[in-house]
């Protein structure tokens, strides 16, 4: 039996099992192992599993995995979080620059535990029916809805996930307006297969889905979700999309511990 060293770390709720793999002795294909880690009942519970590993022009490289153990495509939470754990191993101090699966992020670490994170441009925001599509890094399905908190986002995001996306399967946001700049948002996470807390990429496809949409005009939109809430900042191209997004919020350790495995 040998064990693993873990951090639990939380951003709005949404919460990660972090691992410092600078050594590369973490089984990153064990998706067995990753998914009874994630496991709240046999493991140490989490929304997914984040590898710090070395970069050698950069302070690090991101590694995800959602809690289902398979590795996925970016996680603007756990990107705060690594962040904010980068730190903590004395890696960076109030900048941070990384290579996650979906390019390059540059971060910024404030006192009061904020962690600002830079996510990629956005070329498009696609409007199918009556939802928008945009992916932030991941995809995400983002549809408005009167009253979030009645809303059924498990029911309904499992059904939209497979229905509408296919075995690829895609997040799926419920969104309500709650001022010129705020909105309300729940989230169905694929991987997950269950709402979060809250989501990064989610919230920030949420934000431009909503400026594209003529549902707001505002550059920096408060999104409040159940786990906290997020800020999202953004630059509008002139031929269309969307550059200099910036995700806030904060970003806490919470444990640290050994496991058997
Ligand atoms: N919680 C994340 C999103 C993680 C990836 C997602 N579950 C997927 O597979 O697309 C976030 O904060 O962005």
């Amino acid at each position: 039996m040998s064990s693993i060293v873990f951090f639990k770390y939380q951003g709005t709720g949404n919460d990660f099992i972090l691992v410092d793999d600078r050594q590369g002795q973490f089984s990153k294909k064990d998706t067995k192992l990753i998914a009874r880690l994630c496991d709240r009942k046999f493991g140490i519970g989490a929304d997914g599993l984040i590898c710090l590993q070395d970069h050698d022009q950069h302070d690090f490289t991101m590694l995800y995995y959602n809690a289902d153990g398979r590795e996925s495509s970016m996680c603007g939470n756990g990107g705060r979080c690594i962040v904010s754990f980068a730190q903590h191993l004395g890696l960076v101090e109030d900048t941070a620059i990384f290579e996650a699966v979906d390019g390059i992020h540059h971060a910024r670490l404030f006192d009061n535990g904020q962690v600002s994170l830079q996510m990629k441009d956005v070329d498009h925001v696609n409007k199918v029916g009556n939802h928008l599509f945009t992916d932030t890094g991941s995809p995400h399905h983002v549809q408005l809805t009167d009253n979030v908190e009645h809303t059924d986002v498990v029911a309904m995001g499992r059904a939209l996930r497979h229905d509408l996306y296919g075995e690829a399967g895609a997040n799926i946001n419920f969104v309500q307006p709650v001022t010129a700049a705020t909105f309300k948002v729940r989230t169905y996470e694929r991987g997950v297969e269950d709402e979060t807390l809250s989501c990064g990429t989610g919230v920030t496809a949420v934000a431009l889905a909503m400026h594209a949409s003529q549902q707001t005009t505002a550059h920096e939109v408060t999104l409040q979700t159940p786990g906290g809430e997020l800020r999202v900042e953004f630059d509008i191209n002139p031929s269309g999309g969307y550059h200099n997004i910036w995700l806030t919020g904060a970003a806490t350790q919470v444990f640290t511990g050994s496991i058997d495995v």
